[in-house]
């Protein structure tokens, strides 16, 4: 089939993120621990109520909501639970089975589940989509006291902001310390706040494909991703949402996630894949389209039907401000204050996150809970790997987790 990035699609981002997966939290409570038996709901989205968020940035979030999954049992003394983060663009469906809200399977199949490395037999998985996020935690899309969406007016939130909504949902869920913490790309991020700033919660931790503070030339990616979406006519400043015939920015976010793909695959990826092929029998010469050109534009038009554009901008500003250090002293001070045994992996292809992103992460967090070195990765899919490599993460997640 030919792609092409069409203005017909149908955007998410007209639609106020809860309404993409369903009637916004009318958020039932969550039970405390033992009350509520979550092996009866394995994948069921459930949404917590964590109050009022003052964020970093100065701003409030009133009557905050956080949606979250989880799968397997949490034991009586709450020392099972096995906290998963995902990356910039994923959410709580860590897996399945398909529920309310849910059509597919979830991103991390074959890494968590029973007999899977996380096992959901031994462990209790929870699965919080961020703060911000589009996925039925509150973000720009949500609606404000007023019934209104918070569109421009949502403020600037940061990875600590959104640790601390975290924080609060484990606080309701009776978990005090956490076996393990595991997030890859900015789900490390915020696994490394919770291991530096709550290391007594954190039992170990897993870092993938991740950073201690954004580089400069991961903020230059980041900013020309809000300013594709931002510079798109229908941004509108941010406040778009619900405007009879209006069809928001999906073209400027269809151009940041296109522009976001080439940081998530390797050139090798790319160049083998793709080679120079084009995509129908007219050559580009001619008017036809290159594959890797097709490809592209299939992750960019498909992007739009399951992202706000207010939540991307919000999430990449968020993984701009990342910095482990920022009042702490520093990255390297910060890292010292890691107590819990740490993996750390990077990817060899990664070229978003390069290893020395991790190799920063292992040299600086102690050696008595860590390699002074990165466990690598060796995969051509770039950073994505942690996503596609499935089979090899879990073995080393294996290993952490004993
Ligand atoms: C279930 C989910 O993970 S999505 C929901 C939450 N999202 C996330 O968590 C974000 C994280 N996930 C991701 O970024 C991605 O889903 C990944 C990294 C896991 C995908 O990795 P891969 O499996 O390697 O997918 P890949 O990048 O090769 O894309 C495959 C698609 O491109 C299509 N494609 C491949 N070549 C071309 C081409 N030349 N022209 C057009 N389309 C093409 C394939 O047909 C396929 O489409 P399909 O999904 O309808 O079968
Ligand atoms: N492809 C993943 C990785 C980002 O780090 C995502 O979109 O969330």
């Amino acid at each position: 089939m030919d792609w092409q990035l069409s203005d017909d699609a149908q955007p998410a981002s007209r639609v106020p993120a809860a309404r993409l997966v369903e009637a916004q939290p009318d958020a039932r409570p969550v039970p405390v621990t033992g009350a509520w038996r979550p092996g009866d709901d394995p994948g069921e989205r459930r949404f917590a109520r964590i109050g009022d968020v003052e964020t970093e940035s100065g701003g409030t979030i009133p009557d905050a909501v956080l949606a979250f999954e989880t799968w397997g049992r949490l034991d009586e003394p709450a020392e099972n639970a096995v906290l998963v983060l995902h990356a910039l663009t994923g959410d709580s469906h860590v897996r399945g089975p398909a529920g309310p809200g849910h059509a597919t399977a979830g991103w991390w199949e074959d890494v968590v589940g029973p007999g899977r490395a996380i096992d959901t037999d031994r462990f209790f998985v929870v699965a919080p989509n961020m703060l911000g996020g589009c996925q039925g935690s509150t973000g720009p899309a949500s609606l404000d006291r007023d019934g209104r969406e918070w569109g421009s007016r949502f403020p600037r939130v940061t990875v600590r902001d959104q640790v601390e909504a975290q924080r609060r949902l484990a606080d309701q869920l009776g978990i005090r310390r956490w076996h393990a913490v595991v997030g890859g790309s900015m789900g490390g991020m915020h696994a490394l706040e919770w291991a530096v700033a709550l290391p007594e919660r954190v039992g170990s931790a897993a870092l993938l494909a991740s950073n201690a503070a954004t580089s400069a030339d991961q903020i230059a990616q980041n900013t020309l991703q809000i300013e594709a979406v931002t510079t798109d006519p229908g941004w509108l400043g941010g406040d778009f949402y619900d405007l009879p015939g209006h069809a928001g920015p999906a073209r400027g976010l269809a151009l940041a996630r296109r522009m976001a793909m080439l940081g998530y695959r390797s050139q090798q990826e790319l160049n083998e894949r793709f080679r120079r092929e084009w995509q129908s029998s007219v050559d580009p010469l001619h008017g036809g389209r290159f594959q890797v050109e097709s490809y592209l534009d299939v992750h960019g038009n498909r992007f739009t039907r399951r992202f706000d554009a207010g939540s991307y901008v919000r999430l990449v500003d968020a993984m701009s401000t990342h910095d482990v250090g920022r009042g702490r002293g520093g990255v390297e001070a910060a890292l010292e204050r890691v107590t819990a045994p740490t993996l750390v992996v990077g990817i060899s292809s990664d070229r978003l996150f390069p290893v020395a992103d991790q190799r920063r992460l292992a040299s600086g967090i102690p050696t008595s809970v860590s390699g002074a070195e990165p466990v690598v990765l060796e995969s051509g899919f770039g950073h994505d790997a942690f996503l596609i490599e499935s089979g090899r993460v879990g073995d080393l997640l294996s290993t952490l987790l004993g």
